[in-house]
């Protein structure tokens, strides 16, 4: 995920926080909301106190982040007919998945098709601890059967293992860390009696780094009821969504406080969460770049992968696919966001859906043959 906030200037001589704001039209400029601070009043608080400009700003982001049917901040809400005709306009640009099932199987026609799946939001729903987000009996099944028969990776922010242990799944590729820590199936065999499947680790000289700041984060957040932090191993995650707004104030000055002691270390934001991480240019793009290299798919044009996500970490992914004119990003949403997925995708149901009519479309056409 990068992150899209950022200090900025407009002519009229004022200092904004430009955040991106999920509900906010995106047919305004840039697709994000200004807030506007008076140049003077901001440039007194950044020499008063610079750290203070930056607290703020992450607050500003935190109340800006995930998705509601209310706009958030002083934005006032949209009339109900305008709301349904920014979701239509929306819709037109990424149509369902499910919708446009037939045009995605014949785009795959003499390819191979590889499918990656962000787990939170995408294969389990959005749950309010991040412990016992589980993905259903269906769901589980749905992703076996496309393992069958098309490589599958999960790219997830989560610790590989811990992600490992929802899905319960082998056979495929698990890629931690937003991609950062990534492990291919075990070709274990009689000839090969080590060969765990270990493909790569992107950041292995952060991890005391990680666990440090980690360890420190759990210490200052003891005291903020609901805040609870998540050591994924190669990034840590600081969520605040049982967090009173009242306090959200504390956790994002805890946070940038600690890493600004770290200069190596980044700070994203996701559903409800900031992320810690390695400043390496490394992402859930670069994963998938690196996945279907691994698969023997660079540069080819017999592949089609199709990536499924929907978080701001999975933009990556979409760029990539975009970037490339090769493949689908779709986003998971149930409202317009800016995003540069082709297609969407409402909720986890509809992407268990679509996973299930790829396996029988599969089946159908091996019997076909
Ligand atoms: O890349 P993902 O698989 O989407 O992981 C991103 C983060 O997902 C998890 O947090 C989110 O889901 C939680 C459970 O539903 C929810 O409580 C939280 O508010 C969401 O942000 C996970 O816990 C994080 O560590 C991941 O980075």
């Amino acid at each position: 995920m990068t992150n899209h906030n950022a200090l900025i200037s407009d002519a009229k001589g004022s200092i904004g926080v430009a955040v991106r704001v999920p509900n906010q039209s995106l047919f305004s400029p840039g697709g994000g909301r200004y807030i506007s601070i008076p140049r003077k009043k901001l440039v007194q608080k950044l020499e008063a106190d610079p750290s203070q400009t930056r607290i703020h700003t992450w607050i500003e982001a935190m109340r800006a982040s995930s998705p509601t049917r209310t706009r958030p901040g002083n934005i006032s809400p949209l009339p109900e007919s305008d709301e349904e005709d920014e979701y239509s306009s929306w819709m037109a640009q990424h149509p369902s998945a499910l919708t446009m099932f037939e045009e995605i199987a014949e785009a795959s026609k003499g390819k191979q098709i590889v499918m990656f799946l962000d787990y939170d939001g995408t294969l389990s729903p959005i749950v309010e601890n991040p412990d016992r987000a589980y993905m259903s009996e269906e769901m589980r099944e749905a992703v076996k059967g496309v393992a069958r028969y098309f490589p599958t990776a999960i790219v997830t922010g989560r610790c590989r293992d811990k992600v490992r242990r929802f899905v319960k799944l082998p056979g495929l590729y698990y890629a931690g860390s937003h991609g950062m820590d990534i492990k291919g199936p075990s070709k274990r065999n009689k000839h090969n009696k080590n060969n765990k499947g270990v493909l790569f680790q992107a950041a292995n000289e952060f991890l005391p780094m990680i666990d440090k700041v980690s360890k420190c984060l759990v210490e200052k957040m003891r005291d903020i009821e609901g805040a609870n932090v998540e050591n994924n191993k190669f990034c840590v995650s600081v969520h605040y969504r049982c967090v009173d707004q009242k306090d959200w104030g504390l956790v994002a000055e805890h946070v940038t406080s600690i890493l600004s002691e770290y200069p190596k270390l980044r700070l994203t934001q996701g559903r409800k969460v900031l992320e810690i991480r390695p400043t390496i240019k490394w992402d859930k793009g670069k994963a998938l770049e690196f996945l279907l290299e691994s698969l023997g798919f660079a540069n080819s044009n017999d592949v089609l992968p199709i990536y499924i996500g929907d978080d701001r970490t999975d933009e990556d992914a979409f760029k990539v696919l975009r970037n490339k004119g090769q493949g689908f990003g779709i986003l998971v949403s149930k409202i317009p966001k800016e995003t540069s997925a082709t297609y969407s995708l409402q909720e986890p149901s509809e992407v268990g859906e679509f996973l299930q009519r790829l396996v029988e479309w599969k089946q159908m056409s091996l019997r076909g043959r």
